[in-house]
């Protein structure tokens, strides 16, 4: 009797336990079924989502190292065998790949507004994933009124006719650091000297301050970036592989300490504008988002933490970017002579040996132009953008579902051989034919095929001064300097650091200077 008992009671417990296990095994072995047709997914497996095509891509390599994902490259091998427009999933995130210029024209034509918000991976308070900054906004009334702030007071052609004395004393220092180690034969490496020419210009416009003078405040911003960008990463993978423990409430990320002492450091340069008021300096971004903060009658209602959360985004969005511009530029001017040749014969002839090149040159120099373009095609420094769909759509003539999240890869659209000829040369040419009238369907095309700085309403806003910036860069480099490098040609492997696309070995050169300073004095001495 004591056995039959036993008997039933093992069967209550068994057929319950059979059941959860076949409902298991349908959850995870069959395809959801949809009325809609979803964009293809290559074979995926339960749980890892695609993750496993990470594994033979990098087995597919000759040494297999793991610090050597390079995602915009391993995405570009996906979509080469699987199809332009896919949805992939990583774990329990999934998203939707854009690799091709006719799906990223759709998108950006029919689809502007609704792909205008990114999903954050987390919303942990910090200063970078804080939705209360600027690249992190959702598309809506904080992000319109600071975007007019940007562009209106920061980055719109008035305001940087303003700071435009900010960006000529740093390119003088550039060029005097330049001499001083051409005078000792020094070699430079190109990141490190562009890094401080770069983040003094951001630090200057946006606080008032540069990274080489005071008490080395801006230094260790500088060193709180790089860490931040390293926690970044670190934070960004763990919501890959555990995104759905935090929907439930369960937090992986406390406020990291780096955080809080860039927070400290933030919240100190905010009081020491408020104690000194901009008598005798240029009113510099901070003066004009505490203005705003005080305000009674501002549209919108700026916060202390959206302040310094966008001052965090300035730094990041700003620096690495225009730095990798300029090092893969001129990595891409001294492995090509001929290239190299034309440019110098350009400057030369519109700008001269008597004075340094300066901003107002720039609409001069069409092929200065146009080779800078095509470093920055062929080596975007952003090399997947993120955004989100915030309502369900049909792109391609797939359904994608509301709050999919979208990640374009620029570095595959803009390698697209359908519409972008010998697309793996150095070809800046390619730059210098211009439409005839009537063709404004063909010119948004030859605009939505280039997107190094994205597109749309969250296109990058400083697309002007990034190119202003790394122009008169490289003219002056250019224009001063011959550049002596180890061995024949610069090696051009590419790795992906903080989230930007640069170069595995950086650029080093000896520069040999080609102008004589006496020259470059004399004609400032007279132009003052
Ligand atoms: C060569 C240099 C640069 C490149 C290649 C670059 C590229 C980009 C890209 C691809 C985006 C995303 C665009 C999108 O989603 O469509 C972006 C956004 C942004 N960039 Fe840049 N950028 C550069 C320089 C700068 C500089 C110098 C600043 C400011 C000082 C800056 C500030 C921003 C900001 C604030 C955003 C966010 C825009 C938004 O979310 O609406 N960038 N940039």
């Amino acid at each position: 009797m004591a056995s039959i008992i036993t008997d039933e009671c093992q069967n209550l417990i068994l057929i319950p336990l059979c059941f959860f296990a076949f409902l298991c095994l349908i959850f995870f072995f069959t395809k959801p079924t949809h009325s809609v047709r979803l964009p293809p997914s290559p074979p995926s497996l339960p749980i890892i989502g695609h993750l496993h095509h990470l594994l033979f891509f990098l087995l597919d390599k000759p040494y297999f190292y793991i610090f050597d994902i390079i995602p915009h490259v391993f995405l570009h091998m996906l979509s080469s065998k699987y199809g332009t427009l896919l949805l992939l999933r990583a774990s329990f995130f999934p998203f939707i790949l854009v690799s091709s210029a006719s799906v990223a024209y759709e998108i950006f034509t029919a689809h502007d507004v609704n792909v205008s918000s990114r999903n954050p991976p987390t919303n942990d308070g910090s200063l970078l994933f804080d939705t209360s900054g600027f690249v992190t906004a959702p598309y809506g009334g904080h992000f319109k009124f600071m975007k007019k702030l940007i562009v209106t007071k920061l980055l719109g052609p008035n305001a940087q006719v303003q700071s435009r004395s900010i960006r000529t004393d740093e390119l003088e220092r550039l060029r005097g650091n330049l001499l001083d180690k051409a005078r000792k034969k020094e070699s430079v490496e190109i990141n490190k000297e562009a890094r401080e020419l770069v983040g003094n210009i951001v630090a200057r416009m946006t606080m008032g301050r540069s990274f080489t003078e005071e008490n080395g405040d801006i230094e260790s911003i500088l060193s709180l970036v790089a860490k931040a960008n390293a926690s970044k990463i670190k934070i960004t993978l763990s919501v890959l592989i555990f995104g759905q423990l935090e929907k439930l409430g369960i937090s992986w990320f406390k406020k990291r300490r780096v955080f809080k002492r860039f927070d400290r450091l933030l919240e100190r340069f905010l009081e020491e504008h408020k104690e000194k008021p901009n008598k005798d300096r240029c009113m510099d971004m901070i003066d004009v988002l505490l203005a705003v903060s005080e305000a009674e009658n501002a549209e919108y209602k700026t916060t202390r933490n959206n302040i310094k959360t966008f001052l965090v985004e300035l730094l990041f969005g700003g620096i690495d970017t225009s730095v990798n511009s300029v090092q893969w530029t001129m990595a891409e001017i001294i492995n090509n002579p001929i290239i190299a040749e034309r440019l110098r014969e350009e400057v030369d002839s519109v700008v001269g040996k008597s004075r340094l090149i300066q901003e107002t040159d720039l609409p001069n120099l069409p092929y200065l132009q146009a080779v800078i373009k095509e470093a920055l095609r062929l080596h975007p420094p952003v090399p997947i953008i993120p955004r989100a769909f915030n309502q369900g759509c049909t792109v391609g003539g797939f359904f994608v579902p509301e709050k999919t999240t979208l990640l374009v890869n620029v570095y595959a659209v803009m390698r697209d051989p359908n519409v972008w000829e010998n697309p793996l040369e150095f070809k800046p040419e390619r730059f210098l034919t211009s439409l005839s009238s009537g063709q404004e369907e063909e010119r948004k095309r030859q605009v939505l095929k280039y997107l190094p700085f994205g597109s749309g309403r969250r296109g990058c806003p400083a697309s002007s001064l990034a190119y202003t910036i790394v122009g008169t860069t490289i003219g002056m480099l250019v224009q001063c300097f011959d550049w002596r490098i180890k061995g024949e040609k610069v090696n051009m492997d590419e790795c992906f650091k903080e989230f930007t696309q640069t170069m595995a070995y950086p650029l080093t050169f000896t520069p040999v200077t080609r102008i004589s300073t006496f020259d470059l004095e004399n004609s400032l001495n007279l132009q003052t």
